[in-house]
């Protein structure tokens, strides 16, 4: 069967700054919590770091040909706040502007629309040096960077998305700690995503009052959660399963709320963070697109042993090499769901995508399982705007292989494959096809 997508539907891919830039230590960029968290012995497999990375930095035209031969329609990328403003407040530094007025110039020249990225975890290590995310004065500098950005770029770049993924930055970075900075405090995790989510809301407040011809939202991992019965127990897990990796963060930005079921359950152990007067009317500031990131489900259990006595079970079926079992019917669920409880608004698929281990073979890798996982993700994405659901684009993590955090280079989500050792960029067997979709606008 073919699934045909809408005409103006933007196919793209994403990438992130700290993951293919490299020039970590070049034209006056500054110092990134993950440059510090990356250099840090065990933080990251095989002691690896961003230093490099695929060298984009130098890299860029030959990377934007590639986008430019695939026929994508967008680019999601993001901004190092540290090479533009190497202190994270104050003096700019004209030559890291310098290179995403060049990037986003090549890409406009090609055509190729850019949707660019505010926040992709790497924060200035000046500004955690002054508490990070956990200060509220860390709000202001990011309103500051923001309007920046506008300045500089918004004439030519029409989608900005202010965060990627609050529930990493605050849970991966600050409770769990396997991300920059490294802590282990969940009431730390509970300030942070408070402070990314108003530092959000200030961004949007000011691309409004600059007036700008364009569009801003935000990007949310969002992982759907099934219960693995019908009893009452089980659905209460995955009641709470869903508040933890959803609700706390779609709740305050569509209904201006923290949900009152979270409120109690982290009440239990941490402290839920004070909220000042105008928080939450800020942090729900209307926003004019949500961008999804998509890559499997939870299945749970209640038990009383578990963290919020939720277990999280591993149903047989297909796995990638990141151990996330490949589910597409959870991306058809999350869409509807979302339209559903949180309004009719446009939405893209910021990131979907998936890790295999590859295999060159004559320069040739026939990654057809990332291919399949694709495909399958595809369709389920044009089901769900067949059900009425305003899907306005997809971008497929990731355009090349890259730096996959405290993974290192050890997981490849690229559909283009790179050889760190000299920088070659292959055409994966992926690439083709992502090829033809986009020339067909459709998957068969
Ligand atoms: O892991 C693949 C990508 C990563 O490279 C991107 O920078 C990041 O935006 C990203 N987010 C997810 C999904 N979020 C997630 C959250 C907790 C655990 C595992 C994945 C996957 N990915």
């Amino acid at each position: 069967m073919v699934h045909k997508f809408p005409d103006d539907f933007v196919w793209g891919t994403a990438t992130a700054a700290y993951q293919i830039e490299g020039a970590a230590n070049e034209d006056g960029r500054g110092e990134s919590i993950w440059d510090r968290f990356s250099h840090i012995p065990g933080n990251v497999w095989n002691n690896q770091n961003g230093d490099v990375a695929c060298d984009h930095y130098h890299r860029y035209k030959e990377d934007v040909q590639i986008l430019k031969e695939m026929g994508v329609k967008g680019y999601r990328f993001s901004i190092s706040w540290p090479r533009v403003i190497p202190d994270g407040t104050g003096k700019i530094n004209q030559k890291g502007v310098d290179f995403y007025n060049n990037l986003i110039d090549e890409l406009l020249r090609q055509g190729i629309q850019p949707f660019v990225t505010l926040y992709h975890w790497d924060l200035p290590q000046a500004l955690q040096d002054r508490g990070g995310w956990t200060n509220r004065d860390t709000t202001d500098y990011f309103a500051e960077y923001a309007q920046q950005m506008f300045k500089q770029y918004g004439d030519r770049v029409k989608h900005w998305i202010t965060h990627n993924e609050p529930w990493c930055t605050s849970f991966l970075g600050h409770a769990i700690g396997v991300h920059a900075p490294g802590l282990k405090d969940f009431s730390a995790a509970l300030l942070a995503a408070h402070n990314v989510l108003l530092s959000h809301g200030k961004a949007v407040e000011v691309f409004r009052q600059m007036g700008l011809d364009g569009k801003i939202g935000i990007t949310l991992n969002l992982t759907p959660s099934y219960p693995a019965s019908n009893s009452a127990d089980d659905l209460q897990a995955a009641t709470i399963s869903d508040g933890f990796s959803n609700r706390w963060f779609l709740d305050p930005v569509f209904k201006g709320q923290y949900p009152d079921d979270m409120v109690k359950v982290f009440g239990t152990f941490a402290k839920i963070p004070e909220i000042q007067e105008s928080d939450m009317k800020l942090i729900s500031s209307n926003i004019d697109f949500l961008g999804i990131n998509y890559y499997s489900r939870s299945l749970v259990k209640h038990n009383p042993d578990a963290q919020f006595g939720v277990e999280t079970l591993k149903p047989e079926g297909q796995y990638t090499d990141m151990d996330w079992e490949v589910y597409p019917q959870g991306l058809y669920d999350l869409l509807l769901r979302i339209k559903k409880d949180y309004g009719d608004i446009d939405l893209y698929i910021t990131e979907n995508g998936a890790a295999f281990k590859d295999v060159v073979e004559n320069d040739q890798i026939d990654d057809i399982d990332r291919l399949n996982y694709l495909k399958k993700h595809f369709e389920k994405a044009a089901e769900a705007i067949r059900d009425g659901v305003k899907l306005k684009g997809y971008f497929v993590w990731s355009l090349m292989d890259n730096f996959e955090w405290a993974f290192g280079y050890s997981k490849r989500f690229g559909l283009i494959y790179v050889d760190y050792e000299t920088q070659r960029r292959l055409w994966k067997k992926s690439a083709r096809w992502y090829k033809d979709v986009i020339a067909n606008n459709s998957v068969d």
